[in-house]
């Protein structure tokens, strides 16, 4: 057990309606990434979901680096990423809209290295676009250029290589493998094939 972990869960418990998930549930993770591993229905997404204040749990505890998320839900949510592949919330906004609007969410963000991410995965000519003309693969990677350019301490990646080509897969490869991100940043991941990553640790739902 990490002496002091970034993400700490504690005694969590959630259920969708008669269908028990989590019960007392205790994850405790440093910085690094750790990868999430389970069956098909096993909870990874839920607790990502959890994690990242996208849902609400039913007991327990969730806080990072001691600020916890039902007591200060905004400065928890400041602090964290959670990047799914769920399709656009705000399908009227051209993708440069979606930008801007987290830019504003997450004040500390550098846009010259959204920017730069955005280049790296081939996006910039996709700017103006309305967010609903983006190929799954773009929005894909839309999620990834702002989750890898916010300055937050904990990064929820769900599945991150589904749905890349190979050059953007090799590109999210040595961001996430980078010295500098693995001492700053505690990484959660889920993916159902080895996501070939320098590894903190595993956890096994
Ligand atoms: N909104 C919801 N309402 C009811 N049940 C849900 C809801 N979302 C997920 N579930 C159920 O919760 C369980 C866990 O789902 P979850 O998506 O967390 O699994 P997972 O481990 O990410 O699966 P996969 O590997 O298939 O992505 C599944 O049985 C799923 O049917």
């Amino acid at each position: 057990m990490e002496l002091n972990p970034v993400l700490r869960i504690d005694q969590l418990t959630f259920e969708f309606a008669s269908h028990p998930l989590f019960r007392r549930f205790d994850l405790h993770l440093g910085a690094g990434i750790t990868w999430l591993r389970g069956e098909n229905g096993a909870g990874k997404t839920t607790l990502l979901k959890l994690a990242g204040g996208a849902l609400t749990p039913h007991g327990g505890s969730i806080a990072l680096d001691g600020v916890d998320l039902h007591a200060q839900p905004l400065a928890y949510r400041l602090q964290c990423c959670y990047c799914g592949g769920d399709t656009p919330q705000l399908p009227w906004l051209t993708v440069r809209e979606i930008l801007d609007l987290h830019l504003s969410l997450y004040p500390h963000t550098d846009p010259a290295l959204l920017n730069a991410e955005l280049e790296a995965f081939h996006l910039l000519h996709t700017l103006d676009q309305p967010v609903t003309t983006l190929s799954l693969g773009q929005h894909k990677k839309m999620q990834l250029a702002l989750a890898l350019a916010l300055p937050v301490r904990l990064l929820l990646i769900d599945e991150p290589f589904n749905g890349l080509d190979a050059d953007a897969m090799a590109y999210l490869r040595r961001q996430l493998s980078a010295p500098e991100r693995l001492a700053r940043q505690c990484i959660l991941l889920t993916s159902h094939l080895d996501p070939a990553l320098p590894l903190a640790g595993t956890v096994q739902l």
